[in-house]
């Protein structure tokens, strides 16, 4: 195991979320000679976050709001966990599919607790029931009932008001999740920590996710599968990201990745060519309450546990150390990648073991950093500044 969010916990064995199926979906909007989205088939497996991918106007949002109906097909099918969408009364199904978007679409003049509780309340859950369940969400993403329940939406950062608009989209326990460009509109930073959560939240929910954004780095991280989609939601290509990054599919696809050639150039550079990131560490016999404290104040949640010679030897999240007395024996095993493997090697890492970073060592084992996936990814955009078609034209500098 390489340290990972991703990873932890394990993926939950009987998926709470049901499967999505859209056979022959066109939408063609009043007044519009070509259709938004044609013809579109696509089978999303209960429980995996589906990502759709592709350029501003291809149909995205389209495609994610006829599953819950915010937008009416022209024509095809919609099934969700075997049933017939188009045949349930759209309010009805609305409220059995969470929906989170950017910016997070919370009702301004409504508390955290009355957002939140929004769609329990119209399902006439009782009061008990609401306010447990809205307690739970909040705790669920990170935000403390005590503190953030009486306040209102403006009253709470970009980062929190996207955790609530989750939160509320989780409420009622849907089995659906359908999120659009929820973190479009958040820092670099916390945009990162809402992945992570969302990456956390689902491996224990279970729920199906359909995620629509632009940003394919962002596509790679959260999706069990991937549709990069083209002009008119056709899909280019419906993957794994490892195999989209390694076979792209289409000229379209290979513009957005980069192609198979690419990836053997990641095998050129090494992990110390790149800049590594940082985690807090411990010794193994230092207080439990200083790496906590230490994993505190970071946007991410993870610590590294080191042992008397500096080698990395567990990871840890901060969960872990909750009632813990001592840091020997706590976290889970770190597999490793050292400053001499190349990117691709510390990429295959990462994905083979659905993680988001790969811990990197130095001489005689000691810990230097970590390799994340952003850092290939910024390592990539560097490769086709260097490599790619115009690269040959640039005047030096
Ligand atoms: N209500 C509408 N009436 C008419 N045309 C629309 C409407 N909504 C979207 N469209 C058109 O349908 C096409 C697909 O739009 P859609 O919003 O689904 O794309 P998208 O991939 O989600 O785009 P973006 O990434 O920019 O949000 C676009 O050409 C858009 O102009």
């Amino acid at each position: 195991m390489t340290t990972s969010q991703k990873a932890v916990p394990q993926r939950a064995e009987n998926a709470a979320g049901v499967d999505i199926v859209l056979d022959s979906v066109t939408k063609r909007y009043p007044g519009q000679k070509a259709a938004a989205v044609d013809d579109f088939s696509l089978t999303i497996n209960a429980g995996e976050i589906v990502v759709f991918v592709g350029p501003s106007g291809c149909g995205k949002t389209t495609t994610m709001r006829m599953i819950n109906r915010l937008i009416e097909p022209t024509s095809g099918s919609i099934f969700i966990g075997g049933k017939d969408a188009l045949s349930i009364p759209a309010n009805e199904l609305r409220r059995s599919i969470g929906y989170s978007i950017q910016q997070a679409g919370l009702f301004p003049h409504m508390t955290i607790a009355q957002n939140v509780s929004m769609v329990p309340s119209l399902l006439k859950w009782d009061k008990k029931k609401t306010a447990a369940r809205t307690e739970e969400m909040l705790h669920l993403v990170g935000l403390d009932p005590a503190i953030y329940l009486n306040r209102f939406p403006r009253q709470l950062s970009g980062g929190q008001q996207q955790r609530v608009g989750v939160a509320r989209a989780l409420a009622a326990d849907p089995p659906v999740l359908l999120m659009d460009e929820p973190f479009g509109a958040v820092d670099p930073i916390t945009r990162a920590s809402l992945q992570d959560e969302l990456i956390r939240l689902h491996a224990e929910i279970g729920t199906t996710i359909v995620f629509v954004t632009h940003d394919f780095s962002e596509a790679v991280k959260l999706g069990d599968k991937i549709a990069v989609l083209g002009d008119r939601s056709t899909v280019e290509q419906y993957d794994t990201p490892e195999a989209i990054l390694a076979n792209p599919a289409t000229e379209m696809v290979a513009g957005f990745v980069g192609g198979g050639a690419l990836l053997q150039q990641l095998g050129l550079v090494r992990v110390r060519d790149v800049d590594l990131q940082q985690r807090p560490t411990a010794h193994e016999n230092d207080p439990v309450d200083d790496l906590a404290r230490a994993i505190d104040a970071t946007d991410d949640n993870w610590g590294i546990i080191l042992d008397d010679r500096d080698r990395p030897v567990r990871w840890v999240r901060d969960h872990h150390l909750r009632n813990a007395r001592s840091l020997r024996d706590n976290g889970v095993p770190a597999d490793l990648v050292s400053m001499s493997s190349t990117l691709q090697q510390a990429l295959e890492a990462i994905l083979s073991t659905g993680c988001v970073s790969a811990i990197v060592t130095g001489k005689n084992g000691r810990y230097e950093g970590i390799v994340t996936i952003e850092t290939l990814m910024a390592a990539i955009r560097d490769i086709r500044v260097e490599t790619g078609p115009d690269a040959e034209a640039r005047e030096p500098e």
